[in-house]
């Protein structure tokens, strides 16, 4: 916590998250989440403590009330709502889905007002305040939010938001719905509508200022932030959920979420709406804890906290080190240590140069290719374990197959397999053929085209794990089928050539 005495956030104010990923976040552009993955998604949140889970919108169709019904059927501790237009039709539909509440959407700014719905501002006020005691005599938590909060005229925000409190609403929402204003007008709109009662804030990130105008809000006097996991959501997204509670943490020492449950979350909701998480983004981003730099990874591996803002395992996640262009003496000696590698002082400055070298030729330095270095620098001639002398993948016929070839310790070892593709059919068959030698977790597996075409190489990057070791290993072929277990058999290899047991025979 780095608070300071002019900050305005007290360390004991209340203030909790609600997660609209399953219904803001779900308008992102291609992004359609099953029953399935919302039920996924919403245990999720449920984890990461979220007040009130926005589960989609009933008004949308069959499918989507089927699929809030199953995340209000989770019973959860969070409050389970939907998004209604300001219509009695919309909260209907809600009711059907047995939610606890509802946002009900009524416009704001006159563009709305007039230029959407086709009303006056007079007729708003009556239509709103008829829906909000409609809600409740339904027995409904209600929210009411005054959609182009940010453009509006405030003195007829603030007149509306009245409205709807004098009608029974539980709070209103200041909706910064285009991602247009800033920390100042959201300042001055949350505090004119917290004097009326309890508000939210919704904001999002076209400006880039959706952490800030939340933070603004909550400032000023705002006690619940819309959110969604990742930032997904309209247009730039919505403002994130993961750097929401991390600010308000880390800046004010004011929880929101169970912050080791963030990284988890962050990576279900990426497989769930087929959105990978961009490298660079706080909190979720694979480059968040990650150093390359000399001076930044010898200064972390002297004082962890030298170069991180908070601990990596705080939202559930580890600090990596990489090689690349910027790598120092530090790095390459930490990583040598990791593998078991003994290298003295002038061979780790020459290891040191030639893993520069080769990130100036644009390339991503991984552990195999450090090892290699280290081999040809310390003249440690290591034999293989494992090799790969031929391969062949068909996905022609009903059920992919492949065979493979390898040496294993100097043997010969032939082996078949299927999968649901070429690649998985011939990662069985290497699998098939080491046996128990393959008991190794596939931590991660990606594939880029380096160039652009259907001619396109590509690059296959697989991280290994086997008894806490890692191993990255990056394979450049035309094949796919051939990168993928090229990369596979390398990693496998680097991981078996330090193993000090006796190898295991094939069908152990
Ligand atoms: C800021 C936000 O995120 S708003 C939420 C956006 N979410 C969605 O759009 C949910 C997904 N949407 C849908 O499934 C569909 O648009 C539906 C089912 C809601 C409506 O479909 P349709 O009846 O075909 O209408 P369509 O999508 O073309 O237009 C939206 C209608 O809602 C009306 N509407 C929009 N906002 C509001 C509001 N706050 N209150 C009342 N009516 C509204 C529009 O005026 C328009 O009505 P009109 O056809 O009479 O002019």
């Amino acid at each position: 916590m780095t608070t300071t005495p002019e900050q305005t956030i007290a360390a004991d104010r209340t203030v909790r998250l609600l997660d609209t990923t399953l219904r803001d976040g779900e308008q992102a552009p291609g992004v359609s989440l099953s029953p399935d993955e919302k039920v996924e998604i919403a245990r999720g949140l449920e984890r990461a403590g979220v007040a009130v889970i926005e589960a989609g919108s009933a008004c949308t169709g069959a499918g989507e009330r089927q699929a809030i019904s199953r995340v209000t059927d989770l019973d959860l501790d969070a409050r389970v709502t939907s998004f209604c237009r300001g219509m009695r039709g919309d909260v209907d539909l809600a009711l059907e889905c047995d939610v606890d509440g509802v946002h009900i959407v009524v416009p704001a700014s006159d563009r709305h007002v007039e230029g959407k719905v086709g009303t006056s501002r007079e007729d708003n006020l009556a239509k709103t305040a008829d829906l909000v005691e409609y809600a409740t005599d339904h027995d409904l938590w209600v929210e009411v939010i005054g959609e182009d909060g940010s453009r509006a005229d405030l003195d007829y925000l603030e007149e509306l938001m009245g409205t709807a409190l004098d009608a029974g609403a539980d709070r209103t929402c200041f909706a910064d719905t285009v991602g247009h204003t800033g920390p100042e007008r959201t300042a001055e709109a949350v505090s004119r509508l917290a004097e009326l009662g309890p508000v939210s804030a919704h904001t999002h990130d076209d400006l880039g200022l959706g952490v800030a105008n939340a933070i603004s809000a909550v400032s000023a006097g705002a006690d619940l932030v819309h959110c969604t996991v990742n930032g997904l959501g309209e247009r730039a997204g919505n403002v994130a959920l993961e750097e929401v509670a991390i600010a308000l943490a880390h800046v004010y020492d004011v929880e929101t979420a169970e912050l080791e449950e963030l990284y988890d979350l962050a990576q279900r909701v990426s497989r769930a709406t087929g959105v990978p998480l961009p490298p660079n983004k706080a909190v979720i981003g694979e480059n968040a804890f990650t150093h390359e730099s000399g001076i930044h990874t010898d200064g972390t591996l002297k004082d962890d906290k030298m170069y991180e803002p908070y601990a990596p395992e705080t939202v559930g996640r580890e600090r990596r080190l990489a090689l690349g262009k910027h790598t120092g003496r530090a790095g390459v000696t930490a990583t040598l240590e990791e593998h078991g590698v003994e290298a003295d002082d002038d061979e780790v400055a020459e290891i040191a140069t030639r893993v520069t070298e080769l990130g100036d030729r644009g390339r991503r330095v991984t552990d195999a290719d450090l090892l290699a270095i280290a081999e040809d620098v310390t003249g440690d001639d290591r034999e293989r374990v494992v090799e790969l002398l031929d391969l062949n993948a068909t996905s022609g016929g009903a059920v992919p197959t492949a065979s493979i070839r390898l040496a294993v310790e100097g043997e010969e070892r032939v082996a078949s397999g299927t999968g649901s593709g070429p690649v998985d059919a011939a990662v069985s068959a290497v699998r098939e053929a080491l046996g128990s030698m393959a008991d190794a977790e596939l931590e991660s597996y990606h594939v880029d085209a380096v160039t652009g075409g259907t001619d396109a190489v590509v690059t296959v990057e697989v991280t290994m794990v086997r008894d806490d070791r890692s191993v990255t290993v990056a394979r450049s072929e035309a094949d796919i089928t051939r990168a993928s277990v090229e990369a596979m058999v390398d990693a496998l290899d680097r991981l078996l050539g330090r193993d000090t047991q006796p190898l295991a025979p094939a069908d152990d």
